[in-house]
């Protein structure tokens, strides 16, 4: 349905009838309905404000730019009004769904180049008209690419889009993550410079990708991982064997869009004329091809959203684990993956190549998988046939030592660490960070707590096999410990060496471009996003895990940060991966970079104390005006942080020091004054006497 202007979309509840569920986003649920006075099929999205309280300016934004903008590309919104606890955004209904429905519902392995070329070019014509208007979309992925039975395209979801003549809180937001890893632009991540449009042509290139294969790269990769790999390998591509289907046009727009410096990215509108749109059909053959005898939207839907809840289950009998359900989440490509703090920094400290992370969306039917059994009956590991064959490869532990090293010089490279750049997005809460953080919990045994790869023992103890065993163990190794490794320790396990090694393999055996990029290549990718948002209730978490993970202290963007993320527990697990590793045993390469992020993790907790400390003597200062006192107490209060203590110290006795100066000038002028009203008292005397001795002189 086209964005009729004339239209008068009454703004009433009671003149709508809600049909179906047919999506559901962030916050919102969104349904097919009927338009009564009109006669009319309409999408109905419904915010739950209360959900998204946190958040009300970004809505307000996606709702103004949705009913501002005019494109037949671009998702219009008729009107929207309050109904209950709901804002609802009325819109075009899209009956053939998001372009991610469609490839999971009928195209799992992706979708054929001309039918890719089509959809892109409308999409691209959507991006030329916001960048011209000054927008950046900052979401652009196969989920927000809606389709109708028509074979009309629409770029929808302007949840997290931005204006490039923003100004203020606004602006700012340009500095700070949005929009969804594995789509993000380098740039986004690292928030050195802000970004600009350009951020969306690497979505872009992100999408076709994501057309091209069923799935975004990296999407089976936790976030902290997705962010390294983002910015650590060369950028994916369309270079493997299975993409030889592919013509020479689409590589090239696909290496044009992911080129890392956003400056050698053409622009939407210079993209729009690259060979590759020559390839583009009609909106008539994308009907015929996409859409056509795809069951109703709501019907897919509803089934896809049975097998997500099928296997959400299954994945928390194997996993009782919120980090790996929230980690499904997050893979499943939604907008708003729940965020947790505190997994970014315990996985940025496991950071290996070759985590092989749990995928849900390996086990759809659309990818073959391969059931897998341990010996003690206690979980099922799935991994795809391509999975398998590369993890043959898994061999050379100096592989794996070389690529750690590089690893810690990557990181040691990276224009701004990641964990600082992570915390650039969030705002802390002050009281959680006011407390130092006990470490007596955290020495545990350095063997015990990070398995690396100089400790076969911790692969090998629950399967009891051998290191040329294949698949079986690689698949299972992460994933048992994941599972048996106590809470306190989890943090410390994950990835086992193995993996690593197998992944230096697999990236070699990867085609023309790994060639190109010896180390920390991408590796292919089996998995992608699922269709569904996973809701709370689905998560079947009980209040008291909810309550164990804090309460929502700050959203930003799509981010979500509780208190737990940074309470001083939180702190403490984060970092105790120093307090193993740290004094009592030699520092290998490999544990130096496991190590690393802890390292970053621990500054940045002191350096919150630092300043908080600071705020508290300031503070006590202008209570008391006894700044010596209060500065000896709060400098023997900061002993972790001595030398800029030191440094503090000596500013506060030279901003004494001048006080008293000050004081004695007071003083000082106070005297000069007194004499200067006394002097002019006995002026004033010797006028008046003069004036007396005149007046009896003419007498
Ligand atoms: N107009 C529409 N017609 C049909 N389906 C729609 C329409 N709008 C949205 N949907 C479906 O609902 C899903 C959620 O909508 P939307 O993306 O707007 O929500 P969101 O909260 O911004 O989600 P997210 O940011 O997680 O992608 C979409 O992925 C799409 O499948």
């Amino acid at each position: 349905m086209e964005h009729t202007p004339d239209k008068k979309f009454p703004l009433n509840a009671k003149d709508y009838k809600l049909y179906e569920e047919v999506g559901e986003g962030v916050s919102a649920t969104v349904y097919r309905a009927l338009c009564i006075p009109l006669n009319e099929i309409v999408a109905i999205k419904a915010l739950d404000l209360e959900k998204c309280y946190n958040n009300l300016d970004g809505i307000r934004r996606e709702v103004q730019t949705m009913s501002l903008i005019d494109h037949p590309n671009l998702l219009h919104a008729h009107c929207s009004f309050t109904a209950g606890h709901s804002l609802w955004v009325v819109m075009p209904y899209m009956d053939g769904g998001s372009c991610l429905h469609i490839m999971k519902s009928a195209y799992p392995e992706g979708l054929e180049e001309a039918a890719i070329s089509t959809l892109l070019r409308e999409v691209l014509k959507a991006l030329a008209y916001l960048h011209a208007h000054g927008h950046i979309h900052r979401d652009v992925k196969a989920g927000n690419i809606l389709i109708n039975s028509k074979g009309v395209v629409k770029l929808a979801d302007f949840g997290v889009s931005a204006c490039m003549f923003d100004t203020g809180d606004r602006q700012r937001s340009r500095n700070t993550f949005a929009g969804t890893p594995c789509w993000m632009a380098p740039e986004v991540m690292q928030q050195l410079h802000g970004y600009d449009f350009k951020a969306d042509i690497w979505s872009f290139g992100i999408t076709a990708l994501e057309l091209a294969h069923g799935h975004a790269p990296f999407s089976k990769y936790p976030p902290m991982k997705v962010l390294l790999m983002t910015l650590q390998n060369a950028p994916p591509g369309l270079d493997y064997e299975r993409d030889k289907r592919f013509s020479k046009s689409f590589k090239e727009m696909v290496a044009a869009c992911l080129v890392k410096d956003p400056k050698k990215r053409p622009t939407s509108e210079k993209l729009l004329k690259h060979s590759f749109f020559k390839h583009a059909r009609s909106a008539d053959y994308l009907a015929r091809t996409l859409v056509q005898g795809l069951a109703p939207l709501g019907e897919r839907f509803k089934k896809l959203k049975a097998q997500e809840a099928a296997l959400l289950v299954q994945n928390k009998a194997l996993y009782e684990d919120k980090e790996q359900l929230s980690q499904q989440e997050y893979i499943r490509g939604i907008s708003a993956w729940n965020f947790n703090l505190e997994d970014l920094k315990c996985q940025a400290a496991l950071i290996q190549e070759n985590d092989d992370v749990p995928n849900i969306e390996d086990s759809h039917a659309s990818i073959k998988q391969k059931e897998r059994h341990d010996g003690s009956g206690r979980f099922t590991e799935r991994m795809s046939p391509e999975m398998v064959n590369h993890s043959n490869t898994a061999s050379g532990r100096e592989d794996a030592l070389n690529d750690l090293h590089d690893l810690k010089s990557s990181l040691a490279s990276f224009p701004m660490k990641p964990l600082q750049a992570l915390k650039e997005c969030f705002d802390v809460g002050e009281d959680d960070v006011n407390t130092s953080p006990s470490w007596d919990d955290a020495r545990l045994d350095s063997d015990e707590q990070l398995p690396t790869k100089s400790s076969p023992r911790a692969v090998h103890q629950d399967t009891g096999k051998n290191d040329d065993n294949n698949d079986d163990d690689f698949a299972r190794s992460s994933s048992l410990l994941r599972q048996e490794i106590p809470n306190h320790k989890k943090f410390l396990s994950g990835p086992l060496i193995q993996d690593t090694v197998a992944s230096a393999k697999k990236m070699m055996d990867n085609g023309d471009r790994d060639h190109l990029q010896p180390k920390y290549q991408s590796e292919r990718n089996y998995s992608g996003p699922l269709l569904y948002r996973q809701r709370k209730e689905t998560n079947s978490l009980s209040p008291a895990e909810d309550m164990s993970e804090g309460a929502v202290i700050q959203r930003r963007g799509r981010f979500k940060v509780t208190s737990a993320d940074v309470s001083p527990k939180g702190m403490m697990n984060c970092s105790s991966g120093l307090a193993c590793g740290g004094s009592s045993s030699p520092m290998t390469p490999n544990l130096a970079a496991a190590l690393l992020p802890s390292l970053q993790c621990i500054l940045q907790q002191n350096v919150m104390q630092r300043e908080e400390i600071t705020k508290l003597i300031k503070y006590a200062e202008q209570i008391s005006g006894n700044q010596g006192d209060l500065a000896e107490v709060g400098t023997s209060n900061s002993l972790q942080v001595s030398c800029s203590s030191m440094r503090e110290k000596e500013l506060q006795s030279q901003f004494a020091h001048l006080q008293q100066c000050v004081t004695s000038l007071v003083e000082e002028l106070q005297n000069v004054k007194l004499k200067n009203a006394q002097l002019e008292k006995q002026l004033n005397a010797l006028t008046n006497r003069d004036k007396r001795i005149r007046g009896m002189t003419k007498a």
